[in-house]
């Protein structure tokens, strides 16, 4: 069964696979998704679930094993004019100043350079045009390398962690302009992070990585609608029927998040869980069955062998 072709997606993975070594284990296997244009795509899972290798694919700079990704229903490849990549190690050339860094930016996207967009970030730094990458701070470097991405005119921003070494102020500010500028554009993005608070508010998409498979893919009111934090009276044998992601004791009944089939019990209380409740619930259950919206054609979707 292959996956169907959509024409309204920014990036489409199917079974996409990669290894760095050849006797090393597959960093991602047979990773499937997609997302759709026009979104804000939070890029999650614990360190070395394999976010930067799914972001360097998708801008060309890696080749997959196995599988296809494809933006904007083309193979995807470095140098795509329709694609800006914010790598994690922000590679700036460090001879460079900031200002020959700007021009730069603007030769290699001749005809699609947004030199204001790419002023206005660069402005609100604490440097000077004049001074050398190599002199900057780790956090002003992101800041010249996301006027890079943002100049770029890109339809879709591939962003690698990109307010990690930012301070509160600058996170706030950056990110207040990169979502007025999706807003302005309908720029997709996809954005990996870990803080999850910061990507609740940004992100209207989730693409939940682990062990190399897509573990949750969708938007996120739907993924938190198909889920429910339940307390009930009782025993977790009262939740069967449901896929239970997470349950523990709570007091004399049971606490569990759950994917929700039927009704609930008429004594349980429910609430819908929060993003970072829905992610973590399902990190610490790797024996949970993958869930994606729309639906990924079921030889896709992971299921994790456990121990009986
Ligand atoms: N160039 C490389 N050569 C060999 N192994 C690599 C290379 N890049 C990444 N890896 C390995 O691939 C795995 C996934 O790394 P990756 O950086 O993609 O994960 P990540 O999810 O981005 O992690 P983090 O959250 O820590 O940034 C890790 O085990 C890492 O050691």
């Amino acid at each position: 069964m292959s996956y169907p072709p959509r024409p309204d997606a920014a990036l489409v993975a199917d079974g996409v696979s990669k290894r760095y070594r050849r006797r090393g284990p597959d960093v991602l296997d047979g990773c499937t998704f997609h997302v759709p244009a026009g979104v804000v795509c939070a890029l999650v899972g614990p360190n070395g679930a394999g976010k930067s290798t799914l972001l360097e694919l998708a801008a060309g700079v890696q080749r997959t094993d196995r599988g296809s990704l494809e933006a904007f229903g083309g193979q995807v490849w470095a140098g795509h004019p329709r694609v800006a990549h914010l790598a994690q190690h922000r590679p700036l050339f460090h001879r460079f100043t900031v200002a020959e860094t700007l021009r730069l930016g603007a030769r290699l996207n001749v005809g699609n350079w947004d030199a204001e967009l790419a002023t206005r970030v660069v402005d609100r730094g604490r440097f000077h045009k004049d001074d050398r990458i190599g002199d900057l701070s780790g956090g002003e470097r992101t800041r010249i390398a996301l006027a890079l991405a943002l100049g770029k005119r890109a339809d879709l921003l591939l962003l690698d962690e990109p307010m990690a070494d930012l301070d509160v102020l600058a996170r706030q500010e950056l990110m207040g302009l990169l979502m007025a500028h999706v807003a302005d554009t309908g720029t997709t993005v996809v954005m990996s992070s870990h803080i999850i608070s910061e990507l609740a508010d940004a992100c209207d998409h989730l693409l939940l990585l682990d062990e190399g498979t897509t573990r949750l893919c969708g938007g996120i009111d739907e993924l938190v609608a198909a889920h429910a934090v339940v307390t009930l009276p009782g025993g977790a044998d009262r939740l069967a029927g449901h896929t239970v992601v997470e349950a523990r004791p709570a007091g004399r009944g049971t606490s569990a998040l759950i994917r929700t089939a039927g009704a609930p019990g008429d004594d349980w209380e429910v609430r819908p869980p929060s993003l970072e409740e829905l992610v973590l619930a399902h990190l610490a259950a790797p024996g949970v069955p993958g869930l994606a919206f729309p639906p990924t054609p079921p030889s896709r979707l992971h299921v994790k062998e456990t121990a009986a």
